[in-house]
């Protein structure tokens, strides 16, 4: 069998529910092989030749070479490392990172993602410094960073107006990335979190759009969202992994919802521009974004790009998807 390789690390489709799907085609490993579990699956190359892919769970806390089975060579290499780039100073991130990167430059594999693009990624400052350049500054909310001792001044010099939501400086990879504040008024900047994003508030009529890309493939999905604000006093902190706050929660005595007729729509062509030009700009092909879009203005606007979501709204397209992309990455060319 001549090896159409492609493997996968740590927190990747690979692992946990996939396992089934990608295991349609047949799963089995090589007789001689006691490492690691390898998943195979048939697929279909462009040239309409039947093709495997083979998928081999590596430990990047190792040397890469004795975790795979004999003459096996890896076309990619998949990843989603984001606390190790986040801590890339410790001798234990570098030398997980390391591992990685010294197999993928001697043996010509392809490294799903650079670790230097995802690092783009690590930081809440970088993403809309990156977003407005390769989206421009009405795509993107204002924001400013807040150091540890800021205040009011600030926010008037950032020219950022009540409402503003403070996320984490780190947008991954921590306990804490994900604990979010909105502030209501300059009573509410009181003790926040040192390395934080300040960033305007977009009412948006509770509706995000969860934007996946997957190569060249983007899918859109509406997850409910925060309610839109008016006025108030002091903060409201939670945790966007969690539930999100409703109205009740930042003290209103009533809510009028937006009718189904009136919630904001984005358009296919919107919502594509903005994944090439983010796929551009940051360099990476596996991500996601969240977007809203103003009760207010109707602008269409970014406020989160992440490394390597779930996909979880779209798991059952995710290993015909996943086999698309690396048969064009790896360029894996050899019939089965
Ligand atoms: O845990 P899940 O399935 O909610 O996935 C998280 C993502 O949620 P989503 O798939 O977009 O709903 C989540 O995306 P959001 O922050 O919700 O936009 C992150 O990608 C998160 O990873 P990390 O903490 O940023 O490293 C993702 O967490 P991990 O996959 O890293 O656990
Ligand atoms: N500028 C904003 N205006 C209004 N709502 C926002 C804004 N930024 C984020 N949100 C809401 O808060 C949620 C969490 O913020 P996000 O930047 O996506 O952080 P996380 O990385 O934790 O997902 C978003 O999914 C969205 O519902
Ligand atoms: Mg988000």
């Amino acid at each position: 069998m001549t090896e159409s390789v492609t493997e996968s690390s740590e927190g990747t489709p690979s692992e946990g529910s996939e396992e089934d799907d990608m295991s349609e085609g047949s799963a089995q490993t090589d007789e001689s092989w006691e490492g690691g579990q390898v998943w195979e699956t048939g697929v279909q190359g462009k040239d309409r030749k039947e093709r495997i892919l083979k998928f081999i769970n590596i430990d990047p806390s190792y040397p890469i070479p004795p975790q795979l089975p004999p003459n096996t060579h890896l076309h990619c290499l998949i990843h989603k490392l984001t606390e190790d780039i986040l801590t890339s100073s410790s001798p234990i991130s570098s030398s997980r990172l390391s591992n990685l990167e010294t197999y993928c430059s001697q043996n010509k594999t392809t490294l799903i993602d650079p670790p230097s693009s995802v690092a783009h990624l690590m930081n809440r400052d970088t993403i809309q410094k990156k977003l407005t350049k390769c989206l421009g500054r009405e795509k993107v909310p204002k924001w400013i960073v807040f150091e540890e001792g800021g205040g009011e001044e600030d926010v008037e010099e950032g020219g950022l107006e009540y409402p503003i939501i403070c996320k984490p400086l780190d947008a991954a990879g921590t306990p804490g990335s994900h604990r979010m504040s909105i502030i209501m008024s300059p009573s509410g900047l009181v003790s926040l979190p040192p390395r934080s994003i300040l960033q305007s508030y977009i009412n948006h009529s509770s509706l995000l759009f969860k934007t996946y890309v997957l190569g060249s493939n983007v899918r859109v999905f509406t997850r409910k969202s925060l309610p839109n604000i008016k006025g108030g006093e002091g903060r409201l902190e939670f945790d966007s992994q969690k539930e999100y706050p409703g109205w009740k929660d930042f003290g209103m005595d009533s809510y009028e919802e937006v009718k189904e007729e009136d919630k904001p729509i984005l358009e296919r062509g919107v919502y594509e521009e903005i994944a090439e030009r983010i796929r551009e700009e940051f360099g990476v092909s596996l991500f996601g974004f969240d977007v809203v879009v103003g009760s207010g203005d109707g602008e269409v606007r970014v406020v989160d790009v992440n490394y390597f979501p779930s996909y979880k709204e779209m798991l059952g397209e995710v290993p015909g998807l996943l086999r698309e992309f690396l048969e064009e990455k790896g360029e894996v060319a050899e019939p089965y």
